[in-house]
């Protein structure tokens, strides 16, 4: 028995920081996904762990069921449909699993996601021996979501097979959840994201789930349906960080200032606004193609200030805005920043000759650059086969 799920990774285009603090984000997924396949083992197979592959990183981690009932024995005995928190209690004898297993230090980042791992296993799953394995387009840690990706296409895969939601599991297809079920998927998604966080918005794990381009505000989202061609070149500067200690680092300043915090909250509340508006107006309305899009160069523009202002920008996310400025293009940072990705619009009229030197002078820094597909599909299963 086996299935496979798949989740995208996400650009924000305003709003990113703010939105874990009340202000409106607008969010899209990218055609850059994580896979996650599920497989329970027959009984002549005789075995009785759990592994979890993470196929990119050459990694493999495995625990015997036993162990796993031994350190965390309360967390079937309570096992409820509905989606729950790890206490800190839990968390702890978590920890002590993912310790066992010897991460090497280059890599400890990963800890946080197994961690994630095993409570969304034996949560959905219990104790059942089983081999997870995960691969993933997304760069980690570089603010496309990954975390987010990975969390929501192993809840997907982990409750195709569970009796909480309904899935035709003769289709052995690319197939969507319904509904109520991709609410549920979301709501576990979230809990992992929690995991890796701290303290997510939400916004990341909602449009991973759903797909498409979304307005989302203390947990509740508005699907959004763009009426302009969107492009957008991303730059990933490869400077890692890590977006548990970006969003403390921003509680930290708010505590410190939270008047003037609040006001910078507020403008991007309104700047998110405001972009969700052009975007979604109708095509041949009274603004052309390329007025909504300057409009959108300056919100951008705006928004980047007021991510310097909560003191998560990065020297190598200037020089990113100062080069793509030499182009006359608007850059901001997208995700939790601190290094990672930086987003520039690419207006419709914009000649290919540019778009090929901007990307020439930024790669010649040593970034890596790309153009997503941005609004398509969200998280989807496919049982056994080879789909
Ligand atoms: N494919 C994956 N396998 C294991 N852990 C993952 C995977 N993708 C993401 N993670 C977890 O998410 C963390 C990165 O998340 P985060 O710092 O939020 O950055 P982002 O979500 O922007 O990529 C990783 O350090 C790891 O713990
Ligand atoms: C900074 C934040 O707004 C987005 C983080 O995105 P990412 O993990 O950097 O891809 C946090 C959140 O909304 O949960
Ligand atoms: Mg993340």
């Amino acid at each position: 028995m086996e299935v496979r799920a798949r989740a995208p990774g996400k650009i924000i285009l305003a709003g990113e920081h703010a939105v874990v603090h009340g202000s409106t984000a607008v969010a899209a997924s990218i055609d850059l996904c994580t896979y996650v396949s599920l497989r329970f083992p027959i009984p002549s197979d005789n075995d009785d762990s759990l592994k979890l592959q993470l196929k990119d990183m050459s990694l493999e981690f495995s625990w015997p069921v036993s162990r796993i009932k031994e350190v965390l024995p309360e967390v079937v005995s309570s096992l409820s449909p509905t989606p729950t928190s790890c206490s800190i209690e839990t968390m702890k004898s978590i920890a002590a699993l993912v310790e066992e297993q010897n991460i090497p230090e280059a890599k400890i980042g990963l800890a946080t996601g197994v961690s994630a791992f095993l409570w969304l296993y034996t949560c959905i799953q219990g104790y059942k021996p089983a081999t997870v394995v995960v691969t993933s387009e997304l760069p980690l840690g570089s603010g496309l979501g990954s975390s987010a990706a990975f969390s929501v296409a192993l809840s997907g895969a982990l409750l195709a097979f569970s009796d909480s939601v309904s899935l035709d599991m003769s289709r052995q297809e690319w197939s969507v959840f319904g509904e109520s079920d991709l609410e549920l998927v979301n709501k576990w998604a979230f809990e992992g994201e929690r995991i890796i966080h701290g303290k997510p918005s939400g916004i990341d794990n909602t449009v991973s789930t759903y797909g498409n381009m979304i307005k989302f505000r203390s947990g509740s989202l508005t699907r959004l349906k763009s009426n302009m061609p969107l492009r957008m070149l991303i730059t990933n500067t490869k400077v890692g960080r890590n977006t548990k200690a970006l969003v403390a680092g921003v509680s930290e300043r708010t505590l410190r200032h939270p008047d003037a915090m609040s006001f910078v909250f507020n403008a991007v509340d309104s700047i998110s606004k405001e972009l969700s508006t052009i975007i979604q107006s109708p095509a041949p309305d009274d603004l052309s193609i390329t007025e909504k899009e300057e409009k959108i160069e300056e919100l951008m523009e705006m928004n980047q200030g007021l991510l310097q202002c909560m003191g998560v920008s990065h020297a190598v996310i200037e020089t990113v805005l100062r080069t793509t400025l030499k182009y006359k293009l608007a850059s901001k940072l997208t995700g939790a920043g601190g290094g990672g990705c930086v987003l520039t619009l690419l207006p419709t009229l914009l000649s290919g000759t540019v778009v090929d030197k901007v990307t020439a002078e930024l790669e010649s820094c040593g970034f890596q650059c790309l153009i997503a597909a941005t609004g398509g599909k969200g998280v989807e299963v496919c049982f056994g086969g080879s789909a």
